[in-house]
């Protein structure tokens, strides 16, 4: 079986996990590469190695055990590290998603890559959903769920602002400004226009 693919990717905090458990719900699968990346950092998993090895990310160590805060806060204040780090685990998490991809039955899988189009590495998929939402609402909702600072919020936004290029180069485009029960709207108008 080869399943039709569709990604899911959009800027931080716009609601493609939101919109992924929507699916779900509908008895859909769903893979998200956040969930598999933390599958990979556990200690001994194949990202925790790559990321133990190098020593620019020494620091994020309290002995052997990785804090994730620290490392997020080394490559949200660091464009190099972020892209070393990025080179370590995008090829295993790419690699990982595969493999789950290739033990399912389904005729169509989502697979929800929040950095799908700031992957070096190609990821072959039949149609692209982009979420998005109003600048203000996604702002809001990143302090909200995250309980951080604006400042980091506006960080954490740059450091992955070309919505231009991931509009145009995307199938569907989904705003998500509004309350959930908008979104399901839009999710059930395009599973029933059969899009995919
Ligand atoms: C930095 C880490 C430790 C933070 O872990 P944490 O559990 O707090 O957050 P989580 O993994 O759920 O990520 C939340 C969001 O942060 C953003 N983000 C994460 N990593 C990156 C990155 N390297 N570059 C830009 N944004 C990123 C994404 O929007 C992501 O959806 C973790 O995200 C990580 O190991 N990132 C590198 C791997 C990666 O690129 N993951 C994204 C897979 S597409
Ligand atoms: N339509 C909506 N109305 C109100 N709140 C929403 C809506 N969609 C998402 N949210 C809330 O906004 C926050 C961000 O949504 P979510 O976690 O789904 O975004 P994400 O794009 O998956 O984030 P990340 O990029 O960090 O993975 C969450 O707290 C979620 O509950």
């Amino acid at each position: 079986m080869n399943p039709s693919r569709i990604v899911i990717t959009g800027i931080i905090a716009s609601g493609k996990s939101t919109l992924c458990d929507i699916l779900r719900q509908k008895g859909f699968l769903v893979i998200d590469a956040d969930q598999v990346n933390k599958k990979l950092i556990k200690e001994g998993g194949k990202n925790y190695l790559a990321i133990k090895s190098d020593e620019v990310f020494a620091p994020a160590f309290d002995g052997e055990k990785l804090d994730k805060k620290k490392l997020a806060q080394l490559i949200f204040a660091d464009k190099e590290k972020m892209d070393r780090l990025n080179e370590l685990s995008h090829k295993n998490i790419i690699e990982e998603i595969d493999s789950i991809i290739d033990k399912s039955s389904r005729d169509k899988v989502f697979i929800e890559i929040p950095l799908f189009f700031q992957m070096k590495e190609t990821f072959p998929c039949d149609k692209i959903i982009l979420v998005t939402a109003k600048r203000d609402v996604q702002i809001q909702r990143l302090i909200k769920r995250d309980g951080i600072s604006l400042t980091y919020a506006k960080k954490k936004i740059e450091s992955q602002d070309e919505l231009e290029r991931m509009k145009e180069n995307s199938d569907i485009i989904i705003d998500n400004s509004d309350g959930v029960d908008k979104l399901k709207e839009e999710i059930e108008k395009i599973l029933d226009r059969g899009d995919f």
